[in-house]
């Protein structure tokens, strides 16, 4: 069929088959894919099992593959298999390798949910739940899109292949070692021609982007023990030294209340900011005080210039201070002294930053501070962490996935970076040797991670025709 009359076919296929991409996401979210926590971790290896059968479905030939153990507290722990997989192997066609996760962040109706976390519900055209947005229905779009084709009796475009993991939000766990020891050398990677991924979010809440840069992270658990149990303050207050103290102590060295980090030359090595570089901060549409109204925060840093809060959200350093375990964080007023915390905290990296280096710097300052502090108590620390990853966005592939934004969206998208990291890409670009690209699907506003995680349903419909659109242009590009 010829171009002008497929996609406007395509289209109107989607829009007549709303309820039922709704219906899949509902399902999708109502299995609590949490991948931090060993609970569950039975629901992680479910949504695997779960997401091979919608794979089959669309008539892809997909094995489970097996990535081992985690080691949490001494015990050995099953990792969720990775789902992958493959649609088509007409030599004359394009491949494109599509990457997604299926886990999701924690979440619990008190956190401060309107409705519960696992189950998807629509309010004002827009689904709310968790994974929604991160990365549920970016995934779904991809079988909804390949059953568009199939929907109008036409052929895919291209080829594909599919890896889906559910350990992207606790840092991909096994998945590097199978990408480069296991389907590397089996061969997955040699008809690859594109990466693409869609696991992150537009800048705004109107203008579609595409984005070329994600940062890296390097996670850190701090912990201080100062007995081996939890102890009253009443019986031994005043005799112990307090492991929350010290930790506290600690965790108030990393960084001022402007948001510098102040672990020893933790600048050093950040890819010094070029004038050619600068002139792309200008363009972006991206409106400050619109985003700090979304938030509801009080106040930006750097002076709420939008040229600074793109740079210190995409291509400098962050550190974020993000919890402490064993701390009597439930309401009340609990009287006890914690035997053991632990400390979460994170440093967001970027090109030029290798996590090592990082981690050794980090380590370095903490051991300082904690021989400063001279406690008696006992002080360890561990990291794991992720590459930072950019790549070029003058690509064909990027040019491709244009042409298809400017069809769903009637505007020119911008070329973003992501704040946000997605720890396998750049190890994608490695085995595969070709472009990546990430094209995202939901919203600025969509709360990743945060309560009230939501997908409008138009990013989700739309996102389902830009998707099939980016597949027929990919499939144009020459072979
Ligand atoms: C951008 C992506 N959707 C995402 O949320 N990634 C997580 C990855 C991560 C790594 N360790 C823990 N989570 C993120 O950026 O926090
Ligand atoms: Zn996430
Ligand atoms: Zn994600």
């Amino acid at each position: 069929m010829a171009a002008e009359k497929m996609l406007p076919q395509i289209f109107k296929f989607v829009d007549q088959n709303v309820e039922s991409y709704k219906a899949l996401l509902k399902e999708a979210v109502a299995i609590p894919s949490v991948s931090c926590d060993p609970k569950y971790r039975k629901e992680c290896i479910r949504m695997a099992h779960w997401m091979q059968n919608k794979l089959k479905e669309v008539g892809a030939s997909t094995e489970l593959r097996d990535v081992g153990f985690q080691t949490i507290d001494g015990n050995e722990i099953q990792l969720p298999p990775v789902v992958v997989g493959s649609l088509g192997n007409d030599p004359k066609k394009n491949t494109i390798c599509v990457y997604g996760h299926l886990d999701v962040q924690p979440a619990l109706k008190s956190d401060g949910w309107e409705s519960e976390p696992f189950e998807l519900v629509e309010r004002d055209n827009k689904l709310y739940g968790r994974g929604a947005t991160d990365d549920k229905g970016p995934v779904l779009g991809w079988l909804h899109a390949i059953n568009a084709y199939k929907g109008i009796g036409e052929e895919l475009p291209v080829n594909l292949k599919f890896i889906f993991e559910c350990m992207e939000e606790s840092g991909s766990e096994g998945l590097d070692e199978l990408l480069m020891e296991k389907l590397k050398p089996e061969g997955f990677f040699d008809t690859v021609d594109y990466v693409c991924i869609s696991d992150n979010y537009w800048l705004g809440t109107t203008k579609p982007c595409i984005t070329y840069g994600l940062r890296g992270i390097s996670y850190y658990f701090l912990e201080v023990e100062c007995a081996k149990m939890d102890l009253h303050s009443g019986v031994y207050g005043g005799t112990v030294h307090e492991a929350m103290s010290d930790l506290i102590y600690l965790m108030n060295t990393l960084v001022d209340k402007d948001g510098k980090i102040l672990i020893t030359d933790i600048y050093k090595s950040v890819a010094p900011l070029l004038e050619s570089e600068k002139k792309l901060y200008n363009s972006i549409d991206f409106d400050p005080e619109a985003y700090r109204k979304s938030i509801e925060a009080h106040k930006l840093p750097h002076n709420g210039v939008k040229e600074e809060l793109l740079m210190h959200r995409w291509r400098f350093p962050s550190l974020s201070l993000h919890g402490i375990e064993g701390a009597a964080f439930q309401p009340g007023a609990k009287t006890v002294i914690p035997g053991k915390v632990i400390g979460k905290f994170s440093i967001r990296i970027v090109p030029n930053q290798e996590p090592e280096e990082v981690e050794k710097l980090v380590f370095d300052y903490i051991h300082k501070k904690w021989a400063e502090r001279g406690s008696p108590n006992k002080m360890r620390i561990t990291a794991q962490s992720g590459r930072a990853w950019t790549e070029n966005p003058d690509h064909p592939h990027y040019q491709a996935a244009a042409r298809a934004t400017r069809l769903i969206y009637q505007t020119e998208p911008d070329m973003s970076r992501e704040g946000g990291s997605i720890p396998v890409t750049i190890t994608l670009q490695e085995a595969s040797g070709r472009n990546v690209l990430l094209l995202p699907m939901g919203a600025g506003d969509d709360m990743a991670h945060s309560q009230n995680e939501k997908l409008n349903v138009r990013n989700y419909i739309e996102g389902i025709k830009l998707f099939a659109a980016y597949l027929y242009e990919v499939g144009k590009l020459p072979k």
